[in-house]
């Protein structure tokens, strides 16, 4: 989990928020809307798992923060009955955190890492047998005195996920038998999940309501999750409470929320590419000192959807805006960019 960067639209979750998410967090495959891909695959690993009495293999999931990777790898366990552990890359710093972890699995258990590309190095290698093996390396005392010591572990199933499989060393990533990767949601599913939220949080929205939300929600689950519970707020103050079309078009707008889902910072990054370099293409460090941004936030939070939606593109050269990127802006594009 990242930082929250306090933008209405970012898809890394508050505090505040983690507490809302657990209450509308689907539980179930069946409640996990969208994604059909991972849905359907997973829909057949883990009841051949069960039904052979195994662990499941272990599962990657990857992609942009809010798209689901915490609400998979708890799905996962709850449809294996297992218990999940949940634990994350920069908090194992020592071999023996990670150890403890595993001596402690119950047969079939299921155990989260987070942020997995953060893992230490140290933590990686005992890692390795871990999960190929069932087997625990580790070394006890130090200097002539230390002796390695070999541990069975429970069979077990590691959920890993990470914003970028790209980060992850491939001894890794090759141990994982089942690798997800999360796509940005569609309007109609993004829709689906605004409209089951609203029912749970017992808010009153129509369906040209819950539209209007999901199609400005950055693709994202959680976005359109904080994005509903914002409308609310403004339903509550100037429109008796109730969400249709045109009161979330107003909270929206007030929120600085544009008709494509943009925000400032997306507006921002867009503008920098457009006004300060042409159009691009530039390189990623030069944008991310131009709107004085994290090169990893620009890479993992704010570029993705950007690219998936066709305003950017990642070239060998660097980024480059697209004609959508000129036109969502008014700005003419220059002759030799045609
Ligand atoms: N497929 C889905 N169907 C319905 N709701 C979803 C789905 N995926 C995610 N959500 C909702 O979005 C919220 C955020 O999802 P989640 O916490 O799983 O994202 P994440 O990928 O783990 O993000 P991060 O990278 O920040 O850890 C969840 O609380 C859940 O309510
Ligand atoms: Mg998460």
């Amino acid at each position: 989990m990242m930082e929250d960067d306090g933008r209405v639209i970012s898809p890394v979750a508050g505090l505040e928020e983690l507490v809302t998410e657990e209450k509308i967090r689907p539980q179930y495959l069946k409640d996990y809307i969208g994604q059909p891909a991972v849905r359907e695959q997973m829909e057949i690993f883990i009841p051949a798992a069960k039904a052979r009495g195994e662990a499941l293999d272990h599962v990657l999931i990857f992609g942009p923060p809010g798209l689901g990777k915490t609400t998979l790898s708890h799905i996962i366990a709850n449809e294996l009955g297992a218990n999940l552990r949940q634990t994350s890359g920069p908090v194992l710093e020592k071999a023996g955190d990670l150890a403890a972890l595993l001596t402690n699995l119950e047969p079939h258990d299921v155990l989260f890492v987070d942020e997995i590309h953060r893992l230490s190095p140290v933590v990686e290698e005992i890692l390795y047998p871990a999960m190929e093996d069932f087997q625990l390396d580790i070394m006890i005392g130090e200097g002539p005195a230390a002796r390695s010591i070999k541990l069975d572990l429970p069979p077990f199933t590691l959920v890993g996920a990470t914003t970028r499989a790209g980060l992850l060393t491939s001894p890794l990533r090759d141990r994982f038998g089942i690798v997800q990767r999360l796509e940005f949601y569609n309007v109609p599913d993004l829709q689906y999940i605004v409209s089951r939220a609203a029912g749970i949080l017992g808010v009153d929205i129509d369906d040209a309501g819950a539209y209007e939300i999901a199609r400005r929600a950055r693709g994202t689950p959680r976005i359109a999750n904080r994005l509903l519970r914002r409308v609310r707020d403004y339903a509550q103050v100037k429109a008796n409470g109730s969400i249709d079309a045109e009161v979330a078009d107003q909270a929206l707008n007030m929120l600085n929320v544009d008709q494509q889902g943009f925000d400032h910072m997306d507006r921002r990054l867009l503008l920098a590419v457009l006004e300060k370099f042409e159009g691009g293409p530039v390189g990623v460090d030069n944008v991310a000192a131009a709107i004085g941004e994290e090169r990893g936030t620009i890479e993992d939070v704010l570029e993705p959807y950007l690219i998936q939606q066709g305003y950017l593109m990642r070239t060998p050269r660097g980024r480059m805006a697209t004609k959508l990127a000129w036109n969502h802006f008014s700005l003419s594009i220059p002759d030799e960019k045609k």
